[in-house]
């Protein structure tokens, strides 16, 4: 066995597939890679995705070569050292390879590579060596389970991997490198264990956390000699050391391997072709031509036909409305008029020429930000590209509209581009928020004109981005006083009209409270103000929908205050194993912090200033003992806001003791330090 370890070496060096080769592999390319000598320059110029994973690969490889040159002795020194001791006390027989003359055969199977070219390469035999040797002594020693279900994969061990699974072993239990059983299985054409391991439920869409041998390297702090043996020892020797396998499924790894029956099995087990890899790439993209490509090509088709129509149930069985709701409080009539466009444009019942365009109108504080973000969460899984948000306030000044689509050539920054243009080209048909229009110069607002209109943007380059499927939402706070004034006035009305009816039940007074903007008061009131400030008929014709956000009601106040006491209570559980809780005079106390020019960010701030900042006093005076309950209650009487005296009635903290009686916490004010200094 310990004779076989230095052929072991060579033979992993043979042959090295990645994820950008397999799709170009020609009779020449054989040989300039027999000796595992990368000419990547040839690589780059066959194929141009090789080219970005070879430039991020590249540190390493010039990491490396540096490290032979000076580095590697004394780094080598330094890890071998390591290891030496470790397996001096664990296996003397190991110790005495490493120093005994079989590096001498594995210079001879290496051809005579090594001859001339300095003293490193025999120092890096040696390390590969010693590596190989503890990878292997580490791997025996080693009795967890999930290490062992991956080497009964890898040593293709279907009875083993059975009983194992049957023990209850975690079918998708990860290699301390980032790959699974059924990925090692799918590389190495193991069809009894693929079939066993996905009968037991392993998942065939978990993607490999391994990079490739450098960036694991760096990743994890070991060796990349380590991480190269283990690789090849517990995954595969045929695969690259310099492409990045992050994100490959264990299809990928079976188109890869070329191997037709477990592609099949795979896909037959839910496998989704349309997984991409960090590079972006299907497993199609390595398929060569052939039956393989046939049937990766159609399934891709099949596989999108079903997610469509799943995603069309789903959208009937949890409607945009119920998950806008869960994250946003009231608001229902702006919720309702932006999930009805949205709902008209996803069932292809829209004007496919122009894009969908919102503005958001009401007063800070109130949801218009958060409901854009909740519909790019609900129309991109990746929200980072989903959701371009644009501050107009930037582009206040004329010369600002290089800053928005870019400078022509000749210009200061041409090269940069746009900050509008260079996001919505990574996602045309992303959500874009432009917040505070108002704001934006009207040569800007020419601009977005002609970007409603045409759905399309020429950036300062003259290229042109297609955006006809992107959703504008523009927010203003022009006219939000008269929208709140309006609303409140409603409420007063309604609720007046439900005292008149004696309305005594706790339901029928909140449906009160829900009112709609009428259709007078948006002509007469609203659309002059709007026609003031923007200037154009036209701009304004080109909005689908004015959406208008009201001010908080009193129950929704009360919802509010929860939410955020309950983000409190959570926080303080997870770090401090407090269990918070209160009493209902506690919310209506801290509804009346409620302002609404701030919206919902004074009632943050109210139950921070009120609430957290004694939690942190009582903490900081060590006046918490860990995993105690503490409840909120309220010191005095609740009477009305208006009579209120300055500070009366406050907040008071005490601590819940096992018998369930209530102690009132004693916290010190924090001292001014002018008294600390004064007493002195
Ligand atoms: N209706 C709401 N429901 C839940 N949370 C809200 C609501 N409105 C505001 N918030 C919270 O208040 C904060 C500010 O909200 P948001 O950014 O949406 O304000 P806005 O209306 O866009 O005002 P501004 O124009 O000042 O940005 C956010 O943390 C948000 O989660």
């Amino acid at each position: 066995m310990l004779s076989a370890l230095p052929k072991r070496l060579l033979m992993r060096r043979s042959r090295s597939l990645s994820p950008c080769r397999a799709l170009y592999t020609d009779p020449g390319e054989s040989s300039v890679r027999r000796h595992n000598v990368y000419d990547l320059e040839a690589s780059v110029r066959r194929n141009p995705v090789i080219f970005a994973s070879s430039k991020c690969t590249l540190g390493g490889e010039r990491e490396e070569a540096c490290s032979n040159n000076g580095n590697l002795h004394a780094q080598y020194q330094q890890v071998a050292s390591r290891w030496r001791t470790s397996l001096e006390s664990r296996r003397s027989s190991w110790a005495a390879l490493v120093t005994a003359g079989h590096t001498g055969s594995y210079r001879e199977e290496r051809g005579g590579q090594n001859t001339g070219s300095g003293g490193w390469r025999g120092a890096a035999s040696v390390g590969v060596l010693s590596t190989a040797a503890l990878a292997f002594c580490f791997n025996r020693d080693n009795n967890n389970t999930g290490e062992v279900l991956l080497n009964a994969a890898r040593s293709n061990n279907a009875d083993e991997v059975k009983r194992l699974l049957a023990d209850g072993v975690d079918p998708n239990t990860r290699h301390r490198l980032g790959w699974t059983a059924l990925m090692v299985a799918s590389m190495n054409r193991q069809h009894n264990v693929v079939k066993v391991l996905l009968e037991s439920g392993a998942d065939p869409n978990l993607g490999d956390n391994f990079s490739n041998v450098y960036g694991t390297a760096r990743d994890k702090g070991i060796h990349s000699l380590e991480v190269l043996v283990t690789r090849e020892d517990d995954f595969s020797n045929r695969l690259s050391t310099r492409a990045s396998f992050r994100g490959c499924t264990p299809l990928h790894y079976a188109v890869l391997a070329d191997d037709l029956c477990t592609v099949c099995m795979l896909l037959d087990a839910g496998a989704n072709p349309l997984q991409v890899n960090e590079l972006g790439h299907t497993p199609l993209s390595y398929a060569k031509e052939g039956e393989m490509h046939t049937l990766l090509k159609e399934r891709e088709g099949k596989f999108m036909e079903q997610q469509k129509q799943r995603e069309a149930e789903e959208r009937r069985r949890f409607p945009l409305e119920w998950r806008l709701k869960e994250h946003i409080i009231g608001q229902e009539g702006a919720i309702a008029t932006v999930a009805s466009a949205i709902r008209r444009k996803e069932n292809g019942w829209y004007d496919e020429e122009h894009p969908l365009v919102f503005l958001f109108l009401g007063s800070s504080g109130i949801g218009k930000t958060e409901l854009a973000k909740q519909v790019a969460r609900y129309m991109h899984k990746d929200i980072k590209k989903g959701f371009i948000r644009m501050d107009m306030s930037e582009f206040q000044e004329k010369h600002e509209v290089a800053k928005f689509i870019g400078s022509p050539p000749g210009y200061v920054g041409h090269e940069e581009g746009g900050q509008l243009t260079k996001q919505l080209r990574q996602c045309p048909n992303a959500v874009v928020l432009f917040d505070e229009v108002d704001k934006a110069h009207p040569d800007v607002l020419t601009i977005m004109l002609q970007l409603f209109d045409e759905g399309r943007l020429t950036d300062g380059k003259g290229k042109t981005i297609e955006c006809k499927d992107a959703i504008f939402i523009m927010t203003s706070n022009v006219a939000s006083d008269e929208i709140a004034q309006h609303a409140m006035q409603l409420r007063r009305e309604a609720q007046e009209q439900s005292r008149r009816r004696l309305a005594d039940s706790l339901d029928e007074v909140q449906q009160s409270e829900k009112i709609t903007i009428s259709k007078k008061f948006k002509e007469e009131v609203i659309r002059p103000i709007l026609k003031a400030q923007f200037r154009r008929d036209e701009f304004l014709g080109r909005i689908n929908e004015i959406v208008y956000f009201l001010p908080f009601c009193h129950s929704e106040l009360i919802q509010l205050v929860s939410k955020e006491l309950n983000y409190w209570a959570k926080k303080a559980k997870q770090r401090h194993d407090i269990t918070l809780l209160w009493e209902r005079g506690v919310l209506e106390l801290l509804t009346r912090g409620y302002n609404l020019h701030y919206g919902a960010r004074s009632i943050k701030h109210e139950v921070e200033r009120r609430v957290v900042n004694q939690l942190a006093a009582a903490y900081e005076q060590e006046l918490l003992p860990k995993g105690c309950t503490l409840r909120l209650t309220v010191d005095g009487e609740l009477g009305d806001k208006e009579e209120e005296e300055q500070g009366s009635p406050s907040l008071r903290l005490e601590i819940v003791d096992k018998d369930s009686k209530t102690r009132k916490l004693e916290i010190r004010q924090p001292q001014n330090p002018e008294q600390v200094a004064y007493r002195r």
